[in-house]
Order: C-alpha cells, then structure tokens, then sequence
C-alpha cells in the first residue's frame, strides 16, 4: 500500500508489518464516531434519501402480502451483492438451484456460484428473523451461512480472520493486522448499539459500512457480510417494517465510486464524499423499488381478473398469489399444498397456462412453471 497517499486528515494510523509478500503498510481507523460535521450542503440529499424512504415504507407496509415484493428484493441483492464480488447467478440459475440443489463436479461447476447466491439469500433472511441484536455473534453467524459447503477450505465459515489480507490489485488498500482485530470490533459494536447518536441514523449506517469494511475482520466474504449488515442496519436504523431498501445494485452500478468513497475517507478523511454518495443511493434504490412494487400490485390486480374470468377457483386465486413469493411452480408441489390428487392440480395449471399467466420453463424436468410477467418485473436487469 503506498503510505505517500495518506493525509494528515486520515482518520486512521499506518503501521508497518510483515507479509507474505514483504514489507508493507497496514491501515488501523480511528474508532467511530469520527471529527467530522455533517456539512450543510448535503441536507437535501439527506432529505431527498429519507422522503424517498418514507414512500417506500409507505407502500410497503400497506401491502396485501409483503412476500409479493420482500422475495425479488431478496434474490437481486443476492444476485447483485454477489456479483459485485465476481460471483454470478442469474434469477433462473438461483431458483432452479434452489428447488433441486446440487454439489459442484469442479471448480468451474456454475453450481458453485449458484450455491454461494443462494447462501448470501438465505443468510439475508437469517439477518430478518433472528431475535439477535446487531453484534459480532450475528455477523458471525451471517458469514457461516454465506461461506458453508462453498469452495475454497480456507475460507473458515464464522471465524474472524488470523491472516492478513489486502484488497485490490497490487494491495491498493491493507487492512489492519489480524492481532488487531479485536481491539477493533469492540468500539465497532459498541457503536452499533449506541444510543446517543450524533448524525441521522442513516449517515449512521454508511459509517459503519465503512468501518466494518475497513476492519475486514473475515479472510473472505467482507465485501458482501458487510452489505448483508448495511441492509439490516438501515431497516433498524430507519424504523421500517421490513428490509426494504438494499443497496447492492446501486454500488454495482457505480463501483469505482464505492470503492474509491471508502479509499477516500481512509486517505483523506472524506466521509462528505462517501455520504452524500450513499444517500443518492438510497433515494434511487427506494424509489426504482416503489415503482417495482407498483408495477407488481398492478400484475397481481390483473392475475386476479384472469383468474376469476376462467372461473377463478379460491385455489386458483391461491396459485396465483403463490407466484409471487415461490417463481417456480411444479404440479406435485400444488397436489401436496392443496392436498388435491395430481389431476386436480395439472388441470389447475394447464387452465391458468390457458389465460397466459403461467408459461412452462424450456427444458426442465420435472416439468417446471413460471409466471413470464412476473418474472420481467421481479427481475428486470438480471437475466
Ligand atoms: N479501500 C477500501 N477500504 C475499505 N473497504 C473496501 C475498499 N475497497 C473495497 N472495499 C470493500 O471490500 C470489499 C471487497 O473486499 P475483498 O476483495 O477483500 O473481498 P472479500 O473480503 O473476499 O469479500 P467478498 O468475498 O464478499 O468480496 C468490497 O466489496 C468493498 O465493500
């Protein structure tokens, strides 16, 4: 790392250390809360992040069935979060994986990066249900189920890290020395449970984004740990009722910004920069989602209708709203859901495959259903 990048304005120290690739330079932040002034000129982003939010928690929380937009905003972080750290599934992949998961023949197996997607989902809904507070028990339990059964043995799934590691090509950013480590989460969690806050509880969780990516306590899976932790920090922070807001995309689509906002406020102190980033993230995320969850209300509306016009059973209404929270629909699936004999259930599907709500997904056995509309909502972007 190149000490000459450092400013007297860091909020961190350099210290030198030993590595396998020679002699180098460590970065230790400073514990947070840091000497800075939420500067005056970002308040309308600020106020432009939290109205766009209040929009979304206001459409969210009235929703018939909040699964119909929580799933897709799982899968595409998942997806997104994933692929930001080179690791890629399209919806399809994911969905087929999950329903009839598979253990990789090799190291260029796509089921690798299928089972590691899936994970990162699961860890996400983990995040949503556990009793447990923010701390360092939660983040460890999150990086055990993004890292199990997934290549690599040295990545040791719930462990802080005993190695030192570098970001980048060329080790452009070094995190603190594993010996650290502790010494570091400590205040890091201490700050997560704070109640005296000095900044809105937003600004709160892009401060410790960057910190907890700057400790990068784990050998591997920081980068989306610490996304995992940032969707659950502002749901909290925020008082929605569910996670909501995810910011994977946003950093997907302007990485060099997000790597370079965090670089920044290790050399320079510039956390001006890095908020007022992350805030226009917030407000572009909440508000492509509430035109989402639109967009899905209204195919919901007119499923509805189209199921009703072909003598819209109370099961077929029930198969319909399924769709929105389970993509994939199998006949055997329906028989043992609506405890109906296997007719029954093929009947069911060939009827709403008539009013063009479902479509039989190419090559797949056991024959495999999905909605073709829901789906291009649901996952515009990522197939
Ligand atoms: N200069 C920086 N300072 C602090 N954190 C950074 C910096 N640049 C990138 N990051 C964070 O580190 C993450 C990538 O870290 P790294 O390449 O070490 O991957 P990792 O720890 O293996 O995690 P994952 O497998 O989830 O990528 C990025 O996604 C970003 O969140």
């Amino acid at each position: 790392m190149d000490p000459s990048l450092f400013t007297s304005q860091s909020p961190g120290d350099l210290v030198s250390i030993e590595t396998v690739w020679g002699k180098d330079y460590a970065y230790v932040p400073h514990p947070l809360p840091p000497a800075w002034e939420f500067p005056i000129e970002v308040w309308p982003l600020l106020n432009e992040a939290t109205n766009r939010l209040s929009l979304l928690e206001g459409i969210g929380s009235t929703l018939p069935n909040p699964g119909l937009l929580l799933r897709p905003l799982r899968d595409r972080e998942a997806i997104r979060s994933s692929e930001i750290e080179g690791t890629y599934a399209n919806p399809r992949e994911l969905l087929l994986f999950e329903l009839k998961p598979r253990e990789s023949q090799s190291a260029e197996d796509p089921a690798n990066d299928q089972r590691e997607v899936l994970n990162y989902r699961r860890a996400l809904e983990h995040a949503e249900q556990t009793e447990l507070p923010l701390c360092l028990r939660l983040l460890r339990e999150l990086h055990h189920i993004l890292l199990t059964g997934v290549r690599g043995a040295d990545r040791t799934p719930g462990e802080f890290r005993r190695l030192q590691v570098a970001i980048g090509t060329k080790g452009r950013f070094v995190p603190p020395p594993p010996h650290l480590i502790g010494d570091l989460l400590s205040p890091f969690e201490a700050f997560l449970h704070r109640k005296d806050r000095p900044y809105h509880p937003l600004v709160d969780c892009f401060l410790a984004h960057y910190q907890f990516e700057t400790i990068h306590p784990f050998a591997d899976g920081n980068g989306r740990v610490g996304r995992l932790l940032l969707s659950i920090m502002v749901q909290q922070a925020c008082g929605l009722s569910k996670p909501w807001l995810h910011l994977s995309e946003f950093f997907e689509s302007r990485r060099e910004e997000y790597y370079g906002g965090l670089f920044g406020i290790s050399t320079d102190g510039d956390w001006s920069r890095w908020i007022a980033y992350c805030l226009k993230g917030v407000a572009s995320q909440a508000t492509t989602t509430v035109e989402r969850c639109k967009r899905l209300l209204n195919a919901r509306e007119d499923f509805k209708n189209r199921a009703q016009a072909i003598g819209g059973s109370a099961r077929l209404q029930g198969i319909v709203d399924g769709v929105f929270e389970s993509p994939l629909v199998r006949i055997t699936e329906l028989r043992d859901r609506f405890n109906i004999d296997y007719k029954t259930a093929r009947t069911d599907v060939e009827k709403l495959v008539a009013a063009k709500i479902l479509a039989e997904l190419p090559d797949q056995y056991p024959k495999t259903y999905y909605a073709p509309e829901i789906f291009a909502i649901a996952y515009e972007g990522l197939e």
